[in-house]
């Protein structure tokens, strides 16, 4: 098993940061709808599993309401500060970002995030307002306050805008990705700016739009590895360069599911599931926000 000692696999980002190729969500699983002030003592004791087992890459947001947990987690678990990769993400407070990163900051009791994003485009009306956001992005950077800045849910179009007068190059762009939802046009993209790709709901395949067409094969390849079919759907983004971000409340699926490093995918294999994924769409996130046939 993968643990503190044997660390999970780091991707290296533009600006020359390492992100861990698999992280921890406390966004699904653990949404809180109530009051923020409620702690939720569950998820403390679940990440702080999570990063026992060898997790370093932790994902909040200011949506979430879970910071104050994370914070408390990350205090509890005794690792030190410097060992983690802490993401959260703004867009209910998008029009003050310099006060939202040191809301979340105070929030989660830490001096900086490796990974500040914007959570999604949708709250734009034009360019030059994501042209704004993203040049507040720039200095939360350069005050320290972030060393890696991002975004999340960004269409070509929205990178498009954003790249017309970025002086920082978006590090990572956090999307849904899965077998059923590969954006081709925005993946190239991503390439061609040196962006790396951050896949949120990885096991959607498994876990939400079952029955598909790579049920077949998944299931063939978990039997060959001997793992189970998320695992080969975790190591199916990994393999591609693609940054995976899953969650769970069982400490033996956090456990297993770090088996998706220890082995690698063919070629050929990953090939096969690209393309017996292509022949079915499916997104399980923002669906009032993306036009429903929209595979960019
Ligand atoms: N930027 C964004 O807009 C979004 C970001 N996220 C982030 O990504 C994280 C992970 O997102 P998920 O969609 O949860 O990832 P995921 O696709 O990895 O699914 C994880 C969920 O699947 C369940 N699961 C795992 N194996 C299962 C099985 N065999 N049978 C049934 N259920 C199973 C887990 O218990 C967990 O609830 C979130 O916690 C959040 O931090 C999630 C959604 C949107
Ligand atoms: O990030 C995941 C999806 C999401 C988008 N908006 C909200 C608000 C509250 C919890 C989760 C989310």
């Amino acid at each position: 098993m993968a643990n503190i000692r044997t660390p999970i696999p780091a991707l290296k980002l533009n600006d020359g940061n390492s992100i861990p190729m698999l992280g921890y969500g406390t966004g699904t699983a653990w949404y809180k709808s109530g009051d923020e002030g409620k702690i939720d003592r569950n998820l403390i004791e679940s990440i702080k599993v999570a990063i026992k087992l060898g997790y370093t890459h932790l994902d909040g947001a200011e949506v979430y309401k879970t910071e104050p947990e994370l914070g408390m987690a990350i205090k509890e678990s005794g690792v030190p500060r410097e060992k983690l990769f802490v993401t959260t993400k703004i867009v209910t407070n998008i029009a003050d970002i310099p006060n939202a990163i040191r809301d979340s900051l105070r929030k989660l009791q830490l001096d900086y995030v490796d990974l500040y994003l914007i959570h999604s485009p949708f709250w734009a009306k034009s360019d030059s307002e994501l042209q704004n956001a993203w040049a507040e992005m720039e200095e939360v950077q350069k005050a320290g306050l972030a060393k890696s800045i991002g975004v999340s849910n960004y269409l070509p179009q929205h990178l498009t805008a954003v790249l017309k007068t970025a002086k920082v190059v978006p590090a990572c762009n956090q999307i849904e990705f899965h077998p059923y939802l590969q954006h081709p046009p925005l993946l190239e993209m991503h390439k061609k700016h040196g962006i790396a790709t951050v896949a949120y709901g990885p096991l959607t395949a498994q876990t939400k739009a079952k029955p598909g067409p790579v049920d077949g094969f998944m299931a063939a390849l978990a039997k060959k590895y001997a793992v189970s079919e998320g695992e080969v759907a975790l190591r199916w983004c990994i393999d591609q360069d693609v940054v995976a971000v899953t969650t769970s409340s069982k400490e033996q699926r956090l456990s297993d599911y770090l088996r998706a490093t220890t082995f690698k995918l063919t070629p050929a294999e990953i090939k096969e599931i690209k393309e017996l994924g292509e022949q079915k769409h499916y997104r399980g996130f923002w669906t009032d926000k993306f036009d429903p046939d929209d595979r960019s």
